[in-house]
């Protein structure tokens, strides 16, 4: 089975260039593993063009050892997914490609996600920590299919354009989450570790975005689920039925980020927690949505209703790093956010086979779209279709864990 190495340098703090030539080229030659190349990324978007250029000369299932961020996995992905291999790996569609993660970047949330660290990270740096994935590849562990989340950007009825695809295996999100990694991103230079998220997350506190979105149910269960923190299960959502399994939520939204094969988007911040607890059965996406007008003291919204709305979504996501704590939450009568009653929840938990997003197009924010961190703009009265893909055996994109 031929064995290709990719590091960003870039990618995290830098460190992956040397983390590779110390620690998993040796151990993987020790172990017998003969890597048939290295290559170190020179730009954006190389990793998708070495990958295709050695998938060209080689046959067969490749396992690619790749060092890197969530970002370039998300690049790779996307490449592989638009181009048509020559050479002499002609099979249609592309081989099974296994990919052994060695996490250099800036959250790795894919990484963290397959290897929980411990509760109090400390063991994140450890050169032991970060080869978990190329033992399991020496272990010949089993690897696992990631879901693939495929979101359509089409533009307005009246424009004939064709539709934009982006292929997330992590994240993709709209409101408070796409405005902060929109924003983080001109801080990189200045805050390269996780800090830039909090800064980027200040500057985008008073936000709501208004849009329409519909739920679509998972193949699985025919329905949209929506999960009960009472009885920690999924239940169908009060509005998919047999007869009509579809629902329409309303906004404004504060946030709606919808994730597949993670329970996490940083080592600790575990947003999806119920993905881990509760695994999928087949393809779906897990749906985490706070709506302030579900809060009982909110009648309408205005500047200071935003303001003083603040605290409540910091609660929310304080929570999400006390273990996914923030999907126990509910208003108690009077508003306040509270760990028990019987209150409606703050946050929205849904399971579902895709959503779609129409921004209201007097609203530029909501027009942001975030898949696996890289930022697009829907556009003036388009809108966004994002459905969850699990590959065929023998096809698609697995990682060893
Ligand atoms: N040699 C390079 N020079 C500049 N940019 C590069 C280079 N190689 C890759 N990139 C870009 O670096 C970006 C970030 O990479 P990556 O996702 O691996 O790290 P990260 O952002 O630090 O981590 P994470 O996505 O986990 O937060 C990618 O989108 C990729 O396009």
């Amino acid at each position: 089975m031929p064995i290709l190495a990719i590091y960003n340098p870039v990618s995290g703090d830098g460190t992956a260039k040397a983390f590779f030539h110390d620690h998993v080229i040796p151990l993987l030659e020790q172990r017998g593993k003969a890597v048939e190349r290295i290559a170190a990324t020179e730009h954006a978007g190389h990793a998708g063009e070495i990958l295709v250029d050695f998938l060209e000369s080689v046959q067969g299932e490749t396992t690619v050892v790749l060092g890197s961020g969530d970002g370039t996995l998300h690049e790779i992905i996307n490449f592989l997914s638009s181009v048509t291999l020559k050479g002499s790996n002609l099979e249609t569609p592309l081989p099974r490609l296994s990919f052994v993660l060695v996490p250099c970047g800036t959250a790795n949330a894919l990484y963290n996600s397959l290897f929980p660290p411990d509760g109090d990270g400390t063991s994140l740096d450890t050169v032991e920590y970060r080869l978990k994935s190329v033992h399991s590849f020496l272990q010949s562990a089993h690897t696992i299919p990631l879901t693939l989340a495929i979101a359509t950007l089409s533009s307005a009825p009246s424009v004939h354009k064709r539709p934009s695809v982006a292929i997330a295996a992590v994240v993709v999100s709209t409101s408070l989450h796409a405005s902060i990694l929109h924003d983080s991103e001109s801080l990189r230079e200045q805050i390269p570790g996780v800090e830039r998220f909090k800064v980027a997350a200040r500057n985008n506190s008073t936000k709501w975005y208004n849009s329409f979105v519909t739920l679509l149910p998972a193949p699985a269960t025919g329905r949209v689920q929506i999960y009960d923190p009472a009885t920690k299960v999924f239940v169908d959502h009060p509005d998919s039925n047999e007869a009509d399994p579809i629902v329409d939520l309303d906004g404004p939204f504060a946030y709606f980020l919808s994730t597949v094969n993670v329970d996490r988007l940083e080592p600790t911040f575990r947003i999806a927690p119920i993905a881990i607890k509760i695994p999928p059965v087949d393809a779906s996406c897990d749906l985490v949505i706070v709506r302030p007008l579900r809060d009982p003291s909110i009648a309408w919204d205005n500047p200071e209703v935003r303001e003083a709305y603040v605290p409540k979504l910091w609660n929310v996501l304080g929570a999400a790093y006390q273990d996914g704590a923030h999907v126990d939450l509910r208003y108690n009568s009077s508003g306040q956010v509270v760990t028990s009653g019987e209150g409606v929840t703050v946050v929205e938990y849904i399971r579902c086979g895709g959503w779609e997003w129409i921004p209201d197009e007097e609203d530029e924010g909501a027009h942001l779209l975030c898949s696996d961190g890289a930022i697009f703009h829907i556009e003036k009265g388009g809108r966004v279709v994002c459905s969850a893909a699990t590959p065929r055996e023998n096809a698609g994109f697995a990682v060893y864990a």
